[in-house]
């Protein structure tokens, strides 16, 4: 059996192919490896390939004049570039770069395209997982107009922590370093006003940060703040 099978299994968009369909699809993957910094496509580019993380996290983000805004971070079972991907001619949306070393599995159009038209329950899982994707960008776009820094520096912590975090016992460990300015690209704001909330938020013992990670020591009371 394919290595690559025990992965596909555990990512909801293939978790419901047949045996015999992730025996077909797994071949068709083909392993990387980047090092940490790595482009691995540029906003604009022509693209015709599927990614799927098998180890690392890749950030999601836009660029102008050198201001950059992060959309997302992926990690391990997570998946992106399928928006190119989905329509031939569409170019990519976002540059994706890798923050950690990182091992993923890339799938190219023609394949995942004859597997979208084979498997009715592949589509309905790519549709799920873009429309939480759009109801988080619809969110983004909410939080950046309405709220201020420091609420949008919460929300972003609080989601960190549910999508990256690692139970410890004195709290939850956000499992991705973070420097303070990348944090301000993800909320939207600079990087001396993230270090004011960070600083305030460490001085109400609700969170610590080592080695550029977070630890959220009292997660109740960061949700109580959104
Ligand atoms: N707002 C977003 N939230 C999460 N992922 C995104 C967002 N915008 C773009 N992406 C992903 O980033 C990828 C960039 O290349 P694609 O446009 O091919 O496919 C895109 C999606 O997989």
């Amino acid at each position: 059996m394919s290595k690559l099978i025990p992965l596909l299994q555990q990512v909801p968009l293939f978790q419901d192919l047949t045996a015999a369909e992730l025996e077909t699809i797994s071949p068709l993957f083909v392993e990387r490896k980047y090092k940490k910094g790595t482009i691995l496509f540029f906003e604009g580019d022509a693209g015709d390939e599927f990614f799927l993380i098998q180890s690392g996290v890749v950030k999601i983000y836009r660029i102008d004049n050198s201001k950059e805004i992060i959309l997302s971070l992926f990690r391990e079972g997570d998946y992106f570039g399928e928006m190119a991907m989905l329509h031939k001619g569409n170019p990519r949306s976002a540059t994706a770069e890798t923050l950690e070393a990182t091992s993923a599995y890339t799938l190219v159009r023609a394949e995942f395209q004859q597997f979208m038209e084979r498997s009715p329950k592949l589509c309905l899982r790519l549709l799920e997982v873009t429309a939480e994707r759009l109801r988080r960008a619809n969110e983004q776009i909410y939080d950046l107009t309405f709220l201020d820094v420091r609420s949008r520096a919460v929300k972003t912590i609080v989601r960190l922590a549910d999508e990256h975090g690692v139970r410890k016992p004195n709290g939850t460990l956000v499992d991705v370093k973070l420097t303070h300015q990348q944090l301000a690209n993800m909320i939207g704001t600079v990087r001396e006003s993230v270090t004011k909330v960070l600083q305030e938020l460490q001085e109400e013992h609700i969170l610590s940060i080592d080695k550029k990670q977070i630890l959220v020591r009292n997660i109740d009371a960061l949700r109580a703040m959104i």
